[in-house]
């Protein structure tokens, strides 16, 4: 049985015409120790669709469809409304930790009230389980790094000081919202490593969103492509880049430099393709 699956949900905001689709009617499901990419390009529906998981999208938006996850089922429309421990253990992390982190607080304290509250540890277990997670994510002197505010910290280590907390809070799995975009590759390379082992080891399961096909491809051990709020095709890694279904995720890897056969830049994707890709439809 898969840890997450999601079912027809579709999401609507308010537009002046009366209501405009984000997503529609998406479907997908993850297993236990699965890494899935979702990727697009900007406005596909990406981020609300995670949003919706975590009961996180703002007031005005219509929401319908279910999820089932770890054997519970809750329709996407209520999970704002259920508390903390009602709700499905999924850990968030964004593009910019920075933003998530607060500035005014040592990133020691904001791991260990995660472990003291969430977890009912003390102080001095928090505050050794805090150094454990920092090391676990390759943090060096992590006792000496409790003490740092995020911005004595690089935009690295603040990713991973994120990705800490996420273990912190035990979740079985990891929705990562652009993780790696506005880091330099080498770090890039190293956080998706990092993701990867933590996999191999926790048996945590991870969605990562991303507009990085390439990079999907790599870390992923299923790629989900969004096109236009709907979910065009879902495919194992390994076969997508060979055998790409639908219009859409060709001229994804054409976009990619090196990648045969084609080579034309997404930038050449003319309005007319746009259109078509939709009326393709879903290339499951
Ligand atoms: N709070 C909101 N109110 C109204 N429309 C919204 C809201 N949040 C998102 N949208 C719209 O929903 C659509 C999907 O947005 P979403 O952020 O999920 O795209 P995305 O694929 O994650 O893009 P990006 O890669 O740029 O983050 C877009 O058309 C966006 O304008």
């Amino acid at each position: 049985m898969p840890l997450l699956a999601l079912e027809n949900l579709s999401i609507a905001f308010p537009s002046r015409n009366g209501f405009h689709w984000a997503v529609e009617d998406v479907s997908f499901s993850l297993g236990k120790g699965e890494i899935l990419g979702i990727v697009g390009e900007s406005g596909s529906g990406k981020s609300v669709t995670c949003l919706s998981l975590v009961g996180l999208l703002g007031h005005g938006s219509q929401v319908s469809g279910t999820m089932r996850f770890d054997g519970q089922v809750h329709a996407i429309a209520d999970l704002p409304r259920l508390s903390v421990d009602q709700r499905p253990s999924i850990g968030m992390i964004f593009q910019d930790p920075a933003a998530s982190l607060n500035p005014v607080r040592t990133v020691g304290s904001q791991i260990t009230e995660v472990l003291r509250f969430g977890r009912g540890m003390d102080r001095r277990a928090a505050q050794a389980e805090a150094a454990a997670l920092l090391d676990r994510v390759g943090i060096r002197e992590p006792e000496a790094r409790l003490r740092s505010y995020p911005h004595q910290m690089s935009g690295g280590m603040n990713q991973r000081v994120m990705i800490a907390m996420a273990l912190a809070g035990q979740h079985r799995l990891l929705v990562a919202d652009e993780p790696t975009t506005a880091l330099d590759v080498t770090i890039q390379a190293q956080i998706c490593k990092l993701l990867r082992n933590l996999v191999r080891e926790t048996g945590l399961s991870i969605i990562f969103i991303s507009h990085d096909l390439d990079l999907v491809a790599q870390l992923c051990d299923r790629v989900a492509v969004m096109f236009g709020g709907h979910l065009l095709e879902t495919q194992s890694a390994s076969d997508i880049v060979v055998a790409p279904r639908h219009a859409y995720t060709k001229a994804l890897l054409a976009a990619i430099p090196g990648h045969q056969p084609a080579r034309s830049r997404l930038g050449v994707i003319t309005d007319e393709m746009r259109s078509s890709f939709l009326d393709q439809g879903e290339a499951a």
